[in-house]
């Protein structure tokens, strides 16, 4: 099961941000690179419902419905996704509307701060943590909720050498597909599928050792 753009444009302010997006995804790792400005969080927010096409249709599977649920959505800054004071209430929260038994809470709490090496971060006040604490606390918040696909926009850019590598082997590890827009072209390397957008549009599609470099030597002109 994977998501499917069919001819999604998103237009703003009577400017056409996306144009034209069709594709079919059904990758393990997808990475998304661009220049500043051409669209990545954009076409990355319309995965899980935050934007929605002004024209076309984004399907998880065979629904447009309920695309919050299916994925989880990681932000460029955590400061948009942490609310409650406390570590282990705000991985709570996002379990909230799911209305599981509170032991699986309970456990799938521990689990996740356990995985990402960050329990000592258990009983912390949220608004304390650094900007890579709150990065990490904001990727245990989706982990917990188990979603079938993940979204990061600029995961690592407020981590540090030993988070990013945390970080990286998280999501070598994760079961769940995911697409990832990222500057850090290096994190990408070994993805499946690497899609370059440009002024809106996919401007290549294909493997990270034939799209990086041309996007790098785009970038040297
Ligand atoms: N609400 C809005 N109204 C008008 N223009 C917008 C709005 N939101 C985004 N844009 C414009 O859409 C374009 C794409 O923005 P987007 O954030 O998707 O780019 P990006 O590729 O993720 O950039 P960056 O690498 O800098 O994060 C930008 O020119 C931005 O100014």
């Amino acid at each position: 099961m994977g998501m499917r753009f069919d001819r999604v444009c998103v237009t703003k302010a009577a400017r056409e941000i996306l144009s034209e997006i069709t594709l079919e995804l059904t990758e393990h790792r997808i990475g998304v690179i661009g220049n500043n400005g051409s669209g990545k969080s954009t076409f990355l927010r319309l995965f899980n419902g935050l934007e929605t096409p002004s024209s076309g249709t984004v399907r998880f599977g065979d629904t447009t419905d309920d695309l919050r649920r299916h994925v989880g959505f990681m932000f460029q800054n955590p400061d948009n996704q942490i609310v409650y004071p406390m570590v282990e209430e705000d991985l709570a929260f996002g379990l909230k509307s799911r209305k599981l038994p509170k032991a699986e809470v309970t456990e799938r709490i521990e689990r996740v701060l356990h995985d990402l090496s960050l329990t000592h971060l258990r009983d912390r006040l949220t608004h304390q943590l650094s900007g890579g604490e709150k990065q990490m606390v904001a990727l245990a918040g989706v982990l917990v909720t188990k979603p079938d696909l993940i979204c990061f926009d600029e995961p690592t850019t407020l981590l540090d050498l030993r988070n990013k590598m945390q970080f990286m082997r998280t999501l070598a590890t994760l079961p769940q597909p995911a697409v990832v827009v990222s500057h850090d072209l290096d994190l990408l390397a070994g993805f499946d599928r690497i899609l370059h957008i440009a002024d809106g549009r996919i401007h290549a599609d294909g493997r990270p050792e034939e799209v990086i470099p041309a996007y790098r030597a785009l970038c040297e002109m």
